[in-house]
């Protein structure tokens, strides 16, 4: 019987307008490397991987330019206009490269640029043998509150409730299938696609310093993230 393998997909297809720069987040320098460079550095240390697709906005051609030890082998692959059709293509090029239905592939955020290496393992230590995948994320700490305008309407009971990070790890064909039903209802994670198909995945706790880029602030934020733990503050937040 085949072994199973593990294969990754990272999303870098992303516009990012809310970053508002004309240099795509993906390839900002952050702490002396790219931000991308960053985060395939992370995926790749976690596990030996089968292959790892580069989904990437067509015409983009910033990551040739890239002196960076982890682009090494990638399959790069053509992002679609949102983050579901781009992580779609990216199984669909691990597809082509030999992915086979009981393998494992792990779904990493370009913009993700200071997920720990560790918290990855655990990942795939926790969720790797179950049938329904599982993702890091971290219970809710603040007080939530539900807008009407810019007033309160309601404090909303937090007991319960994860924020979703990425890695999220899941069986190759299932994730496969899950996002090919769910193209006409969009979703913002796999792990949505999963629990549509029924799926229930495991929520396993990562450091919440693994912040998504999203406005150009969040750079400085993941600067001193990276900082602060090569100086040694290791302690996950
Ligand atoms: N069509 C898309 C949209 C997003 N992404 C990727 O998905 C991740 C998370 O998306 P987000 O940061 O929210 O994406 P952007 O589309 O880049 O930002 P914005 O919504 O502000 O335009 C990023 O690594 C981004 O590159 C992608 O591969 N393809
Ligand atoms: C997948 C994700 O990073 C989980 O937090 C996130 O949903 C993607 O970003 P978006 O802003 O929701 O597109």
């Amino acid at each position: 019987m085949r072994a199973r393998a593990l294969w990754a997909v990272v999303a870098a297809a992303g516009g990012g307008e809310r970053f508002g720069s004309d240099l795509p987040k993906q390839y900002q320098v952050l702490h002396g490397r790219s931000v991308l460079g960053w985060s395939l550095q992370a995926v790749r240390g976690a596990a030996p991987l089968q292959g790892l697709a580069l989904v990437l906005a067509p015409g983009d051609e910033h990551w040739r330019a890239l002196d960076e030890p982890a682009l090494a082998g990638v399959i790069a692959c053509r992002g679609g206009t949102t983050r579901q059709a781009s992580v779609a293509n990216g199984l669909a090029a691990l597809g082509e490269a030999g992915a086979g239905t009981d393998d494992l592939v792990l779904v990493h955020d370009a913009a993700r640029p200071c997920v720990r290496t560790a918290d990855i393992r655990r990942l795939i230590e926790r969720a790797g043998d179950s049938p329904d995948g599982g993702l890091l994320a971290a219970p809710v700490r603040d007080t939530l509150k539900r807008a009407a305008g810019e007033q309160v309407q309601a404090t909303v009971p937090r007991g319960g409730l994860w924020q979703a990070f990425t890695p999220q790890l899941f069986p190759f064909d299932r994730l496969r299938r899950a996002l090919a039903a769910a193209a006409e209802q969009p979703v913002t994670d796999e792990a949505e696609a999963m629990e549509r198909a029924g799926a229930r995945p495991r929520l396993v706790e990562g450091a919440v310093d693994n912040i998504k880029l999203t406005y150009a602030s969040d750079l400085a934020l993941a600067a001193a993230i990276l900082a602060a733990r090569e100086a040694g503050a290791e302690e996950a937040p």
